[in-house]
């Protein structure tokens, strides 16, 4: 399938401003592969996709977990960390993307992982501080953009974290690893 009909099938899972959303992870994933020395045309793959299932009836993503041998803890944490998953499993069944490393920027995009690649990096990142974004220290994150991947996604994931203990709701663990692992490659 071309970039265009992709667009088109993205576009109709989604409300508008939801749209509106994934045009802004586009737009900034690709300046961020370009500040940072990614793959701007894996970038815009993934940030097409990444949100293809996060409309999708819970049941059904939960299912796509359940029947094909996706890390079933997930299923008890926040439902908003299954389209991630979900997704990347359409984007390989549905739309035939087998670049790993793409279908891994679509995976982790919200929890983040050890060890995250530079496209996963980009990715996670474009979705916290696309210019749509409004929170509070969204702009700090933008500002730390400018010169540090790892210090953003830092300060991303500090929000996301913060968020779950305001709330409190349980926080799925990789999140924590991975917020670990940045601060020791940063140290390094
Ligand atoms: N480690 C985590 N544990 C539990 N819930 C999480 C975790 N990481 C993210 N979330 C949930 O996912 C939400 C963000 O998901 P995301 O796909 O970025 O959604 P949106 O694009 O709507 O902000 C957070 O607000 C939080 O509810």
């Amino acid at each position: 399938m071309n970039r265009e009909a992709l667009i088109a099938a993205v576009k109709e899972q989604m409300p508008e401003r939801r749209w509106l959303h994934t045009l802004g992870v586009m737009e900034t994933s690709v300046m961020l592969a370009e500040r940072f020395g990614g793959d701007a045309e894996k970038a815009d793959l993934a940030a097409i996709l990444h949100d293809y299932c996060k409309y999708w009836p819970v049941q059904e993503q939960a299912k796509i977990i359940r029947e094909n041998g996706l890390p079933q803890d997930l299923l008890d944490y926040d439902k908003e960390l299954w389209h991630s998953h979900a997704g990347a499993f359409i984007a390989h069944s549905q739309f035939g993307i087998d670049d790993e490393e793409v279908l891994d920027a679509i995976r982790y995009h919200t929890s983040g992982r050890e060890n995250m690649t530079l496209l996963d990096k980009i990715v996670c990142l474009a979705d916290y501080m696309e210019p749509g974004r409004d929170f509070p220290g969204v702009d700090n994150i933008r500002e730390l953009a400018k010169t540090s991947l790892e210090q953003a996604l830092i300060a991303g994931f500090d929000s996301t974290i913060s968020f779950l203990l305001a709330k409190g709701k349980r926080i799925y663990p990789l999140t924590v690893l991975t917020r670990n692992d940045l601060l020791q490659q940063l140290q390094s």
